[in-house]
Order: C-alpha cells, then structure tokens, then sequence
C-alpha cells in the first residue's frame, strides 16, 4: 500500500533517531525533509528561533495550535521545565497518527497533550477539560486564516494573561495579514518581526513575536 508522506517522516525517525532523544528526531526529519521530501514542518532555521523563545519564555503552559507530525511539539517539549505541560491540537487525524508515535519516539509523551479537533471547539473547553488556567505561551501553526479567529478566541476565553507570549509561523508564506495586521496595529500586544526563511528553502518567511500586555 502507498504511505502518506507523514508516514515516511515517521519512518526515517524510527530508522535513524535514538528512542528517548529528541535532538536526534529533530535532526532525523530535518535531513529527510531537506534531502528527501519537503515538508512543513517548522524545520532547523526557524526552530532555532523557536528554541530561543521557548528558552527565554520557560513557561508552565504551552497550547500549540497544528501539531502536523510532531516536529515542533518534540522541539519546544524538549526544552520545558520538569512539570511543564504542552498541548498541541491538530484537525487531521492521520497526521495526529503519526504525531503520537514520533512525541513517543522522543520519549516526550509525559510533557505533552495532543487534542485532535478544531482549535475553535477546543479553545473554549481547554479550563474545564485540562484545568489550564492561562498559556504562558502559545504557538500558531495551523492555517493561516484561523490565527485571527483563534487568538480572539483565547482572549475572549481569558486564556492569556499580562506577558503571555504568542509566536506565530508563516506570517510571510504562505502569510497571515489579517492576524499580523492585527497583533501590530493593536495597544494590547507587543510584536516583534523575527525574519528568516520558509522551512527547506530560500523563500522568506518569518515568526512573529506578540506579547500580550493584559
Ligand atoms: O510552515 C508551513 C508552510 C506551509 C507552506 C505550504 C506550501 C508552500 F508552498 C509554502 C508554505 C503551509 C503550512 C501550513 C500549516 C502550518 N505550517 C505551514
Ligand atoms: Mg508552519
């Protein structure tokens, strides 16, 4: 039978990753995704940026809003504090199949949630489902036209609080303008531009950096 390119990512981490050790995960699909088969995941030039926030931030609580195959769960899970607790939603079911394994492969299933639905069915229920009381940090990976609607969302449901920090994918490609619009334009958050390049690629792309000032 034909596997999803989800499945051969899964596959390169089992054939060439250490169980229990993330770094080589991260390493093991990078290399295949920049030698073998593209694929969006935030890869190894935004991850770097990815890892200095997450470092800088050291939060308690982490929501991360598309999962896809587990890359970024397993980079910023990796770097969490010992009682720390990632959630990661993602809407498609296959790729949440693979997801779960490679969190697994990591060794990171303790440190991490993954909630498989629509982040605007889950977003109101994260306080009465997991007992989160507000995200120290909130990384948006999923489609570029729910970063917007989701982040309105989070505040209407008082999930943020004063220095909750969003971080942001793609705001260049395949970009959010309304979301960047927004978060830029808006008195109640701080934002900070972090260019670099679409994952695999000379394309530009960036992170943007929004603090939320309560
Ligand atoms: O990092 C990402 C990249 C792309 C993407 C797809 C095709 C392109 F030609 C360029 C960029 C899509 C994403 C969708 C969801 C989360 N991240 C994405
Ligand atoms: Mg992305």
């Amino acid at each position: 039978t034909q596997s999803t390119r989800p499945q051969r990512i899964l596959d390169a981490v089992q054939k060439n990753a250490t169980r229990g050790d993330p770094r080589s995960v991260v390493k093991a699909i990078d290399h295949f995704c920049r030698n073998k088969e593209w694929a969006m995941n935030v890869g190894d030039e935004k991850g770097c940026i990815l890892d200095s926030v997450v470092s800088e931030v050291n939060p308690a609580t982490v929501l991360e809003l598309g999962t896809y195959c587990g890359y970024s769960t397993v980079r910023i899970a990796s770097l969490l504090p010992p009682h720390a607790k990632l959630i990661t939603l993602e809407f498609n079911p296959d790729f949440a199949a693979i997801a779960r394994q490679v969190i697994a492969w990591a060794g990171l299933e303790d440190k991490v949630q993954l909630v498989e639905g629509a982040s605007g069915d889950w977003i109101p229920k994260m306080k009465e489902q997991f007992g989160v009381k507000t995200f120290d940090l909130v990384f948006l990976d999923h489609w570029k036209n729910s970063y917007l609607p989701d982040t309105k969302l989070m505040e209407e449901c008082s999930l943020l609080r004063k220095g909750s920090v969003l971080l942001a994918d793609n705001v260049i490609c395949p970009g959010a303008p309304d979301y960047l619009e927004f978060v830029r334009s808006s008195p109640r958050y701080k934002s900070q531009y972090f260019k670099s390049h679409l994952e695999y690629t000379k394309v530009e792309d960036g992170l943007e950096k929004s603090v939320f000032l309560g």
